[in-house]
């Protein structure tokens, strides 16, 4: 791939001595959709960290528009989180504020542009997302599905070149849903925003990606386009896609026994 808006490099990472990644490459097209998949907990809203530079690799290279952002000094880095734009589970509203307040925060940040702008660009995100009409809102007089929405909003505002998506279809309705799909899409093809979107929603994700990358066990073990991976003989892709219980990928968290642990052996 010539033109790779991500690329990471013999990646290794572990929590705790587990290996969550072990000697990972991959790339990240430029202006492209790729979805990430994997079994739960293999560790991809951890490549989102990574690549954020929220996590630290324990080896190997994660370079973003070029810039290795693991060895970039304060200010490439500041620069460079700039054009990223998150949208992670964890990713909560700002409580005390409004829903204005929240959307408007990264632009007081990061820019110095006077406050009638903001306000206008604040209404065309919230527009983009169907809630103009909740500016006035505080979170907590938001339901969970446009809470994420909102964040969606905020996560845009300043207009990034990369997109991390994590789960953004959890909790939506079929209406909401359809939304953010279309949201995805049109911010890729509008504006070239290069998207990375963690989903366990295969169907979804097959759909709108231009790129998949399957991992499992620590390890990419399929990549390409949604055509080639529905076509793939991989009995691991094949256990994924199809959500089969039994197969290659194991289904339990690594644990001892389940006899010792009701015997109370395990501590
Ligand atoms: N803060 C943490 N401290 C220790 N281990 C962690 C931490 N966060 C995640 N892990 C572990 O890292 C592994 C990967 O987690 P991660 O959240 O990246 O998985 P995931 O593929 O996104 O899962 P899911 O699809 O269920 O959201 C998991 O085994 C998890 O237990």
């Amino acid at each position: 791939m010539k033109n790779a808006y991500v690329e990471i490099n013999n990646l290794s990472f572990a929590r705790k001595e587990r290996a969550i990644y072990e000697n990972v490459s991959l790339k990240i097209p430029r202006g492209k959709i790729t979805a990430v998949m994997g079994p739960s907990g293999t560790g991809k809203t951890t490549l989102l960290r990574l690549i954020a530079a929220q996590l630290h690799p324990d080896k190997g290279s994660v370079l973003v528009d070029g810039v290795d952002i693991h060895k970039a000094n304060r200010s490439a880095l500041y620069e460079t989180r700039k054009k990223i734009g998150m949208l992670f589970q964890s990713g909560a509203l700002f409580s005390d504020m409004s829903v204005y307040e929240n959307v408007a925060f990264p632009l007081e940040e990061h820019t110095d542009l006077s406050e009638d702008i903001i306000k206008d660009i604040v209404l065309m995100k919230l527009q983009s997302v169907g809630l103009r009409g909740a500016i006035g809102l505080m979170p907590s007089e938001l339901s969970g599905g446009m809470a994420r929405r909102v964040a969606l909003a905020r996560a845009i505002a300043l207009d990034p070149e990369l997109v991390l998506y994590d789960e953004p279809f959890a909790g939506q309705d079929p209406i909401s849903k359809g939304v953010l799909v279309e949201l995805i899409q049109k911010l890729n093809k509008a504006v070239g925003i290069t998207s990375v979107l963690v989903s366990h929603d295969v169907e979804e994700s097959l759909s709108i990606s231009d790129h998949v990358c399957i991992l499992s066990g620590g390890s990419v073990v399929a990549q390409g386009s949604p055509e080639e991976i529905k076509a793939s003989n991989d009995e691991r892709v094949v256990q994924f896609l199809n959500g089969q219980a039994d197969g290659p990928v194991p289904f339990h968290f690594p644990s001892g026994s389940f006899q010792s642990d009701l015997m109370g052996d395990s501590n």
